[in-house]
Formats: C-alpha cells, sequence, structure tokens
C-alpha cells in the first residue's frame, strides 16, 4: 500500500522533478561557465602575480619597534627569536629601531635564502661599530660583496690553507699547541720541548717529557687558558715576524679582547644609524674609536717590520724566506700598485683585524663546550679518549694532522657540538640591495637578515631528540656542518659561507685531541657530572657563562717518547 502510495505520488511529483533538476542544471551549468570566464578571460595577465607581503611577526612599537618583544623574558636573543618564530613562523619580520629584519629559523627557508636567492642576500649590513673596527669595511667579513670581497677572500683561501707560497699552518699550530698544554695544562714549562721540524724542516713531532712525579693535580682555568692559546697561535700567524717584544704582543691583545668585549656590547646608534644627532649626543664608540687607534698603532709598526725584512731579504737575494700572512697581504698590495683600486695599509690592518676576532673566539666556543658535554657524559669521554689513545699510542706520533683526520668519533663529537652549541647561534647577518621575492614573501631592499643557525641545529621536524647531546646521531648520515645541509649550518653556506672552516675545525680537533690523549680529566671539589652548570652568555661568539675549570690528570702512556 504505501508503495502504491509512493508511487501514485512519485507520478505526481514527476514533471515538477523535471523541471527542477534542469532549474539546478542551467543554474550549475551557468556558475560553471561564469567562473571560467573569470578566470580565464577576466583573470590579469600571467606577469602580474598576486601582491606579494611581508612575512608575519608580531606588532611593532613606533620608535623602538620590537625591541620591547625581545626584552621580554630572561632569554638570549637566539632562544628568544626562536620562541617569537614558533608563533610567527620561520620566516618572521621585526624592526629593532629603525632597522628592518628578517629572522630565518628553518632549514627549508634558509636553503631558499642561502641556496636559490644566494646572489641577491651576499652582502652585509655594515654596523656602525663594524665600520669603525674595519676601517670602513675594508675586512673580509664586511666588505661590500665584489672585487674587493673576492680578491680579500683569497687571503684565506689561499693564504689559511696552506697552498701557494704561504707555508702550512699545521705545524705551526701543531707546535703552539704542544708548548701550551706543558705550560697551561701540565705546568712543565716549555722545557724539554724540541721540534724536530726546526733541524729536518718536516712537519713538527715532538717529545714530550714525562710529567713531574708526584705532582698535584691542581684545577686548571681550561677557559682562560684557551685565550691564552689563541693568541700565542694568532701571535705566530699574524705577529710572529714583526719585532714585537713579549710585552707588546701581550697588550696587542689584551686590547683586541677589549675591543671585541665593546663590539659584542650594546649601542643606541645601532638601531637608528641614521641619526647623526644621537651619534653626537652619545658620543658614540668613544671607548671603541680609543681602543682601535692603539691596536691602529701597533698593527702600523707590523707592517713597517715586515717590509723592512722584506727588503732586506731582497737584497740579500733570499728566496727562501719564509712568508706568513703579512707578507701575503704586502704581495697582494704590490701586485695591485698600479691598479685603479691599489690595496692600502688600512686594508691590510683590516683583514688582520678581522681574521682575529672571526678567527679565534668561536674554535675557544666549540673547545670549551666539547669538553663541557663530555665532562658531563663520561661514556662519551671514555670512548672518545679510547679513540684518540689507540690511534696515537706507541707510534711516536703526538696527534699529527693525518692522524686527527682519522679520528671517526672525535669528528661526530665535533659536528654534535657545532650543530647543540652553534658558536655563532645568528650567524653574521646579510642584506639585499633589490627587493626580493621569495615564496610569495616581498622582503624589501635593505633588510638585515638573520640566520637563526642555532635554532635549525634544535628544530625538532629534522632532529631527533633535538634537546640531547648525541654524537652518534651523525652515525649513519651524510649531514654535515659544511653548507650543504641547511638543519646544520653553523659556518653559514652560500658564497659567504666561513672560509675558516677548515682552519677553525681543524685547531678543534688538535686542541681536544691533545687534551684527551694526554689526560684524564676530573671536575674540581668532588662536582658530579649532572652539576656542571651549562648556562649561555652570548658577546661576540655563544660561550659558557661560567669559566670551565677542570683537574688535568696526566695519563702514562707506555711510549710518548718519538721515535
Ligand atoms: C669554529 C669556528 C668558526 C665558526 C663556527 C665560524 C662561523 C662563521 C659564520 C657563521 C660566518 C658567516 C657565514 C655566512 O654569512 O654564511 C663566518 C664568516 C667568516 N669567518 Fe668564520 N667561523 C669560524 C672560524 C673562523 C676562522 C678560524 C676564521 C679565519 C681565521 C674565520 C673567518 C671568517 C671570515 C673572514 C668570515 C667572513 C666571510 C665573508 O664574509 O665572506 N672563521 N664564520
Amino acid at each position: 500500500m504505501d508503495n502504491i502510495l509512493l508511487e501514485v505520488g512519485a507520478q505526481q511529483l514527476a514533471p515538477w522533478l523535471t523541471m527542477i533538476s534542469s532549474a539546478i542544471f542551467i543554474a550549475a551549468t551557468s556558475v560553471f561557465l561564469v567562473s571560467i570566464w573569470t578566470c580565464v578571460v577576466k583573470r590579469p595577465p600571467s606577469s602580474s602575480p598576486p601582491a606579494a607581503r611581508l612575512p608575519p611577526g608580531p606588532w611593532a612599537l613606533p620608535l623602538v619597534g620590537n625591541l620591547h618583544q625581545m626584552a621580554l623574558g630572561s632569554s638570549l636573543p637566539h632562544r628568544r627569536l626562536r620562541d617569537l618564530a614558533r608563533q610567527y613562523g620561520p620566516v618572521m619580520r621585526l624592526r629593532f629601531g629603525e632597522v628592518p629584519i628578517v629572522v630565518v629559523s628553518s632549514a627549508e627557508w634558509a636553503k631558499l635564502f642561502l641556496q636559490a636567492h644566494d646572489a641577491s642576500f651576499a652582502a652585509r649590513p655594515l654596523l656602525p661599530a663594524a665600520s669603525i673596527v674595519f676601517y670602513g669595511g675594508r675586512d673580509i667579513a664586511f666588505a661590500a660583496y665584489g672585487e674587493y670581497w673576492r680578491k680579500m677572500r683569497k687571503v684565506c683561501d689561499v693564504g689559511l690553507l696552506g697552498t701557494g707560497r704561504v707555508k702550512s699552518l699545521y705545524p705551526v699550530m701543531e707546535q703552539e699547541v704542544c708548548k701550551w698544554i706543558h705550560a697551561s695544562i701540565s705546568r712543565t714549562d716549555n722545557a724539554g720541548i724540541s721540534s724536530k721540524s726546526d733541524e729536518s724542516g718536516d712537519p713538527a713531532l715532538y717529545s714530550l717529557p714525562p710529567p713531574p712525579a708526584g705532582a698535584d693535580h691542581e684545577p686548571i682555568n681550561l677557559s682562560r687558558s684557551l685565550f691564552d692559546l689563541g693568541c700565542s697561535i694568532n701571535s705566530r700567524l699574524v705577529l710572529g715576524m714583526s719585532s714585537l717584544g713579549q710585552e707588546e704582543v701581550g697588550v696587542f691583545f689584551s686590547l683586541a679582547g677589549q675591543l671585541m668585549k665593546a663590539m659584542g656590547g650594546f649601542d643606541l646608534v645601532d638601531l637608528f644609524p641614521s641619526s647623526e644627532l644621537l651619534r653626537r649626543i652619545t658620543g658614540a664608540h668613544g671607548e671603541l674609536k680609543k681602543l682601535h687607534a692603539a691596536l691602529d698603532a701597533i698593527l702600523e709598526t707590523v707592517i713597517n717590520d715586515h717590509v723592512t725584512k722584506r727588503s732586506a731579504a731582497k737584497n740579500i737575494d733570499d728566496e727562501e724566506e719564509e712568508e706568513d700572512l703579512v707578507d701575503f697581504l704586502l704581495n697582494l698590495k704590490e701586485n695591485n700598485e698600479h691598479r685603479q683600486s691599489p690595496i692600502t695599509n688600512s686594508d691590510i690592518k683590516a683583514v688582520i683585524l678581522d681574521l682575529l676576532m672571526a678567527g679565534t673566539s668561536p674554535w675557544i666556543a666549540v673547545v670549551e663546550w666539547a669538553m663541557s658535554e663530555l665532562m658531563k657524559h663520561p661514556r662519551m669521554m671514555e670512548k672518545a679518549q679510547k679513540e684518540v689513545r689507540h690511534r696515537f699510542d706507541g707510534q711516536g706520533e703526538i696527534v699529527d694532522e693525518a692522524g686527527i683526520n682519522e679520528l671517526q668519533y672525535l669528528e661526530l663529537v665535533l659536528t654534535e657540538t657545532l650543530r647543540f652549541h652553534s658558536p655563532g647561534p645568528l650567524n653574521l647577518p646579510r642584506e639585499n640591495q633589490e627587493t626580493v621575492v621569495i615564496n610569495g614573501y616581498q622582503i624589501p631592499a635593505k633588510t638585515k637578515v638573520i640566520f637563526n643557525s642555532w635554532a635549525m641545529g634544535r628544530d625538532p621536524d629534522h632532529w631527533t631528540n633535538p634537546e640531547c647531546f648525541d654524537p652518534e646521531r651523525f652515525l649513519h648520515t651524510s649531514t654535515d656542518y659544511k653548507g650543504h645541509h641547511f638543519d646544520l649550518i653553523p659556518f653559514g653556506a652560500g658564497r659567504r659561507i666561513c672560509p675558516g672552516m677548515h682552519f677553525g675545525t681543524t685547531i678543534v680537533k688538535l686542541v681536544l685531541a691533545n687534551l684527551l690523549y694526554r689526560f684524564d680529566w676530573e671536575l674540581p671539589n668532588q662536582m658530579k657530572p649532572p652539576d656542571l652548570d651549562m648556562s649561555e652568555r652570548l658577546g661576540l661568539d655563544l660561550r659558557r657563562k661560567n669559566d670551565l675549570v677542570l683537574v688535568p690528570i696526566p695519563y702514562h702512556h707506555e711510549s710518548i717518547e718519538v721515535a
């Protein structure tokens, strides 16, 4: 019955249903045709894409911009910027005073900026303080992207990597590390160190006397001691062939240390670089200028000494005279004398200061952090020591360059330290000369672009347990720090990648290998590994907040003597 009624009803409704479905069909077809017309016929030509927008970012106050957000909480800038990026995204817009800033915090975006658009971001903003220290940006790091920068960068690529006429630097490093171990760690002074390289010209091999019997195991301040080592290596590489006495060299490095501190400090003028008034009222950078003038005078002496020695060597036709970095720069100056843009003494001084500053502090930070992590993780310390001792024991060699490059676990420790404690957590900023559009975001010309390599190294989308120090995470991956894997860019990437990467990692491994080979290490005052404080402080580099103080206990090898 119900079925008959339904059937009758359906028959009566049929014409209506037909009419309704026809109407729906006509309406749908019209909508479809109209939308096609709008999309295809009325659509603006493809050469004018939808207007690009600025990257997202927190709201900014009129004068200070986003400074107040940076001041919130007690965390350091790289941590605060990571927290803000979690809210606003991996490419984020900020403004500090009058300086527009974009912060890049993910590997995907870093790859777009530093690979796909590398040429557009190959310049650096010349910060007012850097302009004073580096003679208006005549160094490498702050030089305008162009011919001069290319020429000076070769100083690093050729001079520091030891090719060309400049002697390989490894024997110098090895010698200085060896002396340092005696003077600062074993405290046996330099007595007994003999350098066979002086006699034979071979890469340096040294014999060490055994540590004094019954010597007390006193704690040493490894952080300060590493600074001394940095000074003596630099002194050999840069000032070594000048007539400066020990005292003058000491003054030079003390001034350089103060200059670095002053550069790392906060200055209002950096936030309003266009304000001449502010510059005058605050007497901006007074301290920096004074320190710089004192260093300038010493560097001028160093250059003059080199010039005198070179002309004396020419007179006696001494082809074999050893060259150092200053000679290399003086050669460059002589070769460019008749060109349109000759190289001046100020240029040479700028590059020397650059290499002293960029080239010392970061590797010291890496050694400090690596030793701290190994002290916190005794199992890792044991593994690293076993490897070094196995490789070098009884072979008559003391951690030579070929040997340290075979230390696989040490390389893993180094890589993990660079991931977990990127010494320059915000790298060095870049700047674009023209407006660039990347993935729909507009980056206006003259934006300061910051790469938070520290945040990328701890990005949970890329790393398992990112907050754990675990060297073995790199055991079965091809990921390295050389600028091809954008989740790990402690040396930057692209054309302005750090030119001292090889030099820096070599010295870190050399120092660590020596420390692990020759000593067992303890924390002072019966401190337990979990109690070791790992707080950070950010100056020019990310360092330990408190100096690392450790007790070295000489390890008695069966054979330390060089055969
Ligand atoms: C562990 C040690 C080091 C770390 C972590 C480090 C890190 C960096 C970073 C992040 C940059 C910026 C790269 C970019 O913009 O993409 C840089 C640039 C630079 N570094 Fe290093 N660096 C180290 C050691 C050294 C050493 C030993 C030297 C020289 C002796 C050096 C000289 C320079 C110079 C001259 C630049 C500027 C390059 C340019 O603008 O073309 N660095 N470094």
